[in-house]
């Protein structure tokens, strides 16, 4: 996958020590990796892990961090965000410096973002959002949304494998009007990964029945968040993720399903993975974590900052994507980081329909996937690695050189400390938005190279 390199030191951002203009040793720590874990010393220079042993021995030009007690471990790297993202007439405030800083501040060195169009057009789309990223402070790749099909963006999209170094194309099934598309669609799309190589993603709701669910509620007088809900139930993502499903199989191409919140959405990926089907499922830090009970929160600005789609669903469908995770029905955690302040999540306090989608979490993945599932001991801590970072390296062909501590990978390093905690909330983070959906939670102190 296309992925670029920021030019600046992460110091630049307060976040930590730039490995790329320093030599380090990183000493006594446990060092994790998806498939290992021992206590070793990592040596980095010029951005690069040299080496991996334990008692390495480093001349005093070198700059030694002791890491005794805790995990060093790949950074994560977040694979759905969107940063500087245009919806609703307004841009969500997370720009790509904003983003990748708080990135940093919790653990995450990379992240991809998804490029829309512009008109249809994947070029001018790309061109806009290199201009977005000119900011950058860390790494980053792009995925590329697809809202039409005809011969430009087929050809387009072979310029984007070849060329750009982007292989992966997301379909929306919902947001009817704006970037849905039809089944006619996703069909030619998928055909075209197929002959491209190129990894199809779909965010699956059903946009048209969606729409009527959306008239119905303000048919009914429910404007308010928790009509965003109700309009848009499990069943709908359900239903979207089955049809792509066995569209992707009918014309036998891989599928990444972006962001599964249901629990309906699971199990029709798990019944195709069990059927030998090549299906990725990616649940959000939001679906893992929270339920929807905020929704109907009678303050409107606490109960808009929940609101995204597909809708953070009741208490159940949380542990039930938990438990798909650590089973591996489903194989990486994402975010759907896409903020909007207060102000702009007002635009809809007399229609929810208005309001901006999405939520935080390029800071607290991180540290929620530790709190959620290591520490409540769901998962292995080698397994936190893989669903942070490895997995998402793995599928998107940046793997070894990101997602690995070993000699050769670029020194995209965290170090966790097991024993710290600090509470989440909206005042200390480093996302522009004002609001935080994890307010109260606690994290783990973790520093980032
Ligand atoms: N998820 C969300 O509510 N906003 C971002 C766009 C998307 O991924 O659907
Ligand atoms: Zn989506
Ligand atoms: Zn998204």
């Amino acid at each position: 996958n296309q992925f670029c390199e920021a030019g600046i030191g992460y110091d630049e951002v307060g976040c930590g020590i730039s490995s790329s203009s320093t030599k380090l040793l990183i000493k006594g720590g446990t060092v994790v990796n998806a498939h290992h874990q021992e206590i070793a010393d990592v040596y980095v220079k010029d951005g690069i892990i040299v080496a991996v042993k334990p008692n390495l021995t480093v001349g005093d030009d070198v700059k030694v961090i002791d890491a005794t007690g805790k995990f060093v471990m790949p950074g994560g790297i977040d694979p759905h965000t969107h940063l500087a993202m245009e919806a609703l007439n307004t841009e969500s405030v997370d720009d790509f410096f904003s983003g990748q800083a708080a990135a940093l501040a919790g653990g995450t060195t990379m992240h991809i973002d998804f490029v829309i169009p512009v008109n249809g057009s994947l070029i001018a789309g790309l061109e806009a959002y290199e201009k977005k990223a000119k900011k950058s402070c860390m790494d980053y790749g792009f995925h590329m949304v697809i809202t039409k099909f005809d011969d430009i963006v087929s050809r387009d999209m072979e310029i984007m494998v070849k060329e750009k170094g982007i292989n992966s194309f997301k379909f929306f099934l919902a947001y009817k009007g704006v970037l849905m598309v039809n089944d006619e669609l996703l069909l030619e799309g998928l055909k075209r990964c197929k002959s491209l190589g190129a990894l199809a993603m779909v965010h699956a709701e059903n946009g048209d029945a969606v729409f009527e669910g959306q008239k119905r509620m303000i048919q009914l007088g429910i404007t308010g968040p928790e009509g965003h809900a109700l309009s848009r139930p499990p069943l709908l993502e359900g239903e979207a993720t089955a049809r792509a499903i066995r569209l992707a199989g009918f014309v036998n191409t891989p599928l990444y399903v972006v962001h599964v919140m249901s629990i309906d959405a699971m199990e029709e990926i798990a019944k195709a993975r069990k059927s030998g089907q090549r299906v990725i499922g990616e649940p959000v830090v939001s679906g893992l974590a929270l339920d929807d009970s905020g929704l109907w929160d009678s303050d409107f600005t606490t109960a808009s900052k929940y609101v995204m789609s597909p809708p953070i669903r009741a208490s159940g469908h949380g542990k039930a994507l938990q438990d798909a995770l650590s089973n591996g029905v489903l194989q990486l955690v994402g975010t759907d980081h896409c903020v909007f302040n207060s102000t702009q999540k007002a635009s809809g306090i007399d229609d929810f329909r208005k309001i901006p989608n999405g939520v935080n979490g390029i800071e607290e993945r991180m540290h929620l996937v530790w709190d959620l599932m290591v520490e409540s001991g769901q998962i292995s801590v080698t397994d936190y690695v893989r669903v942070t970072s490895t997995e998402c390296a793995r599928i998107f062909n940046i793997y070894p050189r990101k997602g690995a501590i070993i000699a050769g990978s670029d020194a995209d390093i965290i170090i966790l400390n097991p024993k710290s905690t600090f509470e989440i909330n909206a005042r200390s983070h480093h996302s522009r938005t004002d609001t935080n959906v994890y307010e109260g939670r606690r994290g783990k102190v973790t520093f980032s190279l």
